[in-house]
């Protein structure tokens, strides 16, 4: 498939993929790009077990023993696993940077490999186009690069991405690209947010380039008025400004603490915050998604042997290691004879630095009563209504 004059699409689309490592996806694609200049380029390869696929998209375009160049921007096995095959077929020279290339010899035998190490701002000249390689360390791994093409196009590999299973190739074809903003924001709640203050730096250092074209490894491809729209997004999804919203998270085994948790919206959307609830065990990335930039963050669980119930203590570790910072943490549950949970809530609240609101009428004894659910209710009118800005 044709992305612009001698650049193709020849990756390919993961139908089926419902999970990556950890989180709850509806298909992706491992995008690979082939640039026919004088020399002929491919970015980026796909997993594995679609390379028979991959090399058939290729070889329809070109004949495999005339590639040049395999750009490798990322050693993620996402894109890297077919590489053993691709070089072999092709016999093409691998360029990478040299982490990247540590990382490529510990996973796979790269002994008969020709590589060429490039570091931050080299340039390779392939005929008409000029490729320049871009370190973009920590986005979202050590050896992570673009490669910026002369022709407006960067190829962005993890960044700007989505995990999206379409037949469509660029962003504006489905819902004018809000499909594909709706996506990016959970790949970057999930994967890019930990990592979120090297953001900055990258889209600075990108914004002396013109870019016509934004081609990332998984999903679809920026072009037009929607790749100022993304760079944006990535600058505010990697600003920590929360919005007037508040994410309430909850665990229940007989639907006590969902009660409080429905008292808890009711009284903030009253005091006009925009509320989202969300059990627990919803898929992480949807949990994050939400969360990154509410400034409310109510989460509840019962107890359960004299400890927190598990799917609130695993969201909790979650919490801990993306970071989400910068909000008003608040925690709630139904306990039976001694509460134990809410503790718990509170220490990863303390280790995040959130600004804690508390009250005993939070922690009910079995099922909440009409009067202590109208006691919840007043507490969120009122945490809706009290400047609570950090
Ligand atoms: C398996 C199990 C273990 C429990 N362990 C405790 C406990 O250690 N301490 C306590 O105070 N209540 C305990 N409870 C009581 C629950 O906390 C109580 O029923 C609470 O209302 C449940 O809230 P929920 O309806 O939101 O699940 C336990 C309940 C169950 C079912």
């Amino acid at each position: 498939m044709k992305i612009t004059d001698r650049v193709y699409y020849v990756g390919v689309v993961d139908w089926k993929a419902n999970h990556f490592h950890g989180f709850d996806i509806q298909g992706t694609s491992y995008n690979s790009y082939l640039i026919l200049d004088d020399k002929k380029v491919i970015i980026d390869a796909v997993k594995k077990e679609y390379y028979p696929t991959f090399i058939e998209n290729i070889a329809k375009i070109i004949n495999p023993k005339k590639i040049d160049y395999i750009i490798v921007n990322h050693a993620e096995m996402d894109h890297s696993s077919s590489l053993e095959y691709l070089v072999k077929d092709t016999g093409a020279k691998v360029v990478l940077n040299k982490v990247t290339k540590e990382y490529l010899d510990k996973m796979y035998d790269t002994t008969d490999w020709h590589f060429m190490v490039v570091d931050s701002n080299e340039t390779l000249d392939i005929g008409e186009r000029t490729l320049k390689f871009i370190r973009t360390p920590m986005l979202h791994w050590t050896d992570n690069m673009v490669t910026y093409s002369s022709d407006g196009i960067l190829y962005s590999n993890d960044a700007f991405g989505q995990h999206l299973a379409t037949s469509e190739r660029f962003a504006d074809q489905i819902d004018g690209g809000g499909r594909s903003f709706y996506e990016a924001k959970d790949y970057f709640a999930s994967i890019i947010l930990p990592y979120r203050m090297f953001v900055g730096s990258v889209l600075e250092e990108l914004s002396q380039y013109d870019i016509n074209y934004i081609c990332p490894a998984h999903g679809t491809v920026w072009r037009g008025d929607l790749i100022d729209d993304i760079i944006y997004k990535y600058a505010l999804w990697s600003s920590d400004v929360p919005k007037n919203k508040a994410v309430i998270l909850y665990g229940t085994m007989y639907e006590s603490t969902e009660k409080i948790a429905y008292a808890l919206a009711d009284g903030l959307v009253n005091a006009g915050v925009t509320v989202r609830i969300l059990n627990t065990e919803s898929p992480v990335n949807k949990i994050m998604n939400e969360l990154m930039d509410a400034r409310y963050v109510l989460i509840g669980s019962p107890t359960m042997n004299a400890n927190i119930y598990p799917p609130v203590r695993n969201i909790l570790s979650w919490l801990e290691d993306l970071k989400p910072i910068d909000k008003v943490g608040v925690a709630f549950g139904s306990y039976g004879w001694v509460e134990c949970a809410t503790g718990h809530i509170y220490e990863t609240f303390k280790k995040l630095n959130y600004k804690i609101v508390d009250d005993e009428c939070l922690k009910i004894q079995f099922i909440p009563s009409v009067e202590e659910l109208r006691e919840c209710r007043e507490f969120g009118r009122k945490l809706g209504s009290t400047n609570n800005k950090n």
